[in-house]
């Protein structure tokens, strides 16, 4: 018998081609703006994974041509302290965007900090008047992982109106605004989440799959319609039988490969895609702040 293998929604590759052509663009601009874009991200603590993640971030921003304004604060940092840091860069100048590296150590309040954060150098697309605009489908800084998975679905020109699509988790960064998304571009949208009864009778219609629960292999290839398009947002890091570590997403690839028709790896997909989208929100925020 003939086995199918899905096509591959290659993030890496599409993330790779977006940072090129934000590094043409400012090349082009600077001159005439006077200064690059810049972007401060904010890290309280030493999580490793964090400390990985924020560097990755800093080496795509000077690889396009990005000025990153990096702040690594001690685990103990006051709210107060980080809330008179969030004031200064929406005041300064030099900054486009800001990012405050999530999760905070406990005693922050993450909520009353992003909301800080000015509106138009928010860089996540996290602030509540982005969400509210993105809610009303007005212009603003859009979420960067669930803007990353839009953009990649446009890329391959996967028809989404009028399409079943279901968005397995219901979070502040993922689940709720990607619903948002695809329905903004005319998907018919259902959210699925811990609490929902019998998942895979619901995920078995889905035209378009969206796994954002943050569980390993929480997807097997038996809850996806045959000829999907299935979209992995899952970064988990687990240990393997044999003591090492590696990343894997919320869905079984290797045999959901062989019944979709679409699918995005993990590593390699939707990740390296957030990372574009917070350049080019970025680089967004600059043109706004510098063409008036
Ligand atoms: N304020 C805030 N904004 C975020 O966007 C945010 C955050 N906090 N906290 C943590 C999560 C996680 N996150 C990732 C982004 C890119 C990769 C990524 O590029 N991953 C590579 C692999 C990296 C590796 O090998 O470790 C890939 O999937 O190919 C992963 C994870 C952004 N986050």
């Amino acid at each position: 018998m003939e086995t199918k293998t899905a096509k591959i929604l290659d993030g890496k590759a599409l993330a790779a081609k977006i940072h090129q052509e934000l590094a043409a663009n400012i090349t082009e601009l600077q001159p005439k703006i006077g200064r690059p874009p810049g972007l401060a991200v904010l890290m309280v603590g030493d999580n490793p994974a964090s400390a990985a993640y924020v560097s990755n971030k800093e080496k795509a921003c000077a690889k396009v041509g990005i000025t990153s304004f990096g702040k690594h604060f001690p685990t103990q940092t006051s709210q107060t302290e980080l809330e008179e840091v969030i004031e200064e860069l929406n005041q300064d100048e030099r900054v486009d965007g800001i990012l405050v590296q999530l999760p905070l150590p406990n005693h922050l309040d993450a909520i009353t900090l992003l909301h800080k954060i000015a509106p138009d150098k928010d860089a996540d697309g996290l602030h509540p008047v982005n969400l509210g605009r993105l809610v009303r489908g007005e212009t603003g800084l859009r979420s960067c992982t669930p803007a990353g998975v839009m953009r990649l679905l446009e890329e391959y020109k996967i028809p989404l109106v009028g399409k079943q699509a279901v968005v397995v988790g219901r979070s502040i960064l993922v689940g709720k605004p990607m619903a948002l998304m695809l329905l903004e571009a005319d998907a018919t949208v259902t959210i699925a989440h811990s609490r929902s009864q019998d998942l895979k009778s619901i995920t078995q219609n889905a035209d378009i799959l969206i796994a954002a629960a943050g569980i390993p292999g929480l997807i097997t290839a038996q809850m996806v319609k045959p000829g999907a398009v299935v979209v992995d947002v899952g970064i988990n890091r687990v240990t393997d039988s044999s003591g090492k570590s590696r990343l894997v997403g919320d869905i079984d690839f290797a045999a959901t490969a062989s019944v979709a028709e679409y699918i995005t790896p993990v590593p390699g997909g939707i990740g390296p895609m957030t990372v574009a989208m917070l350049l080019q929100n970025t680089v967004s925020s600059y043109l706004r702040a510098t063409s008036n």
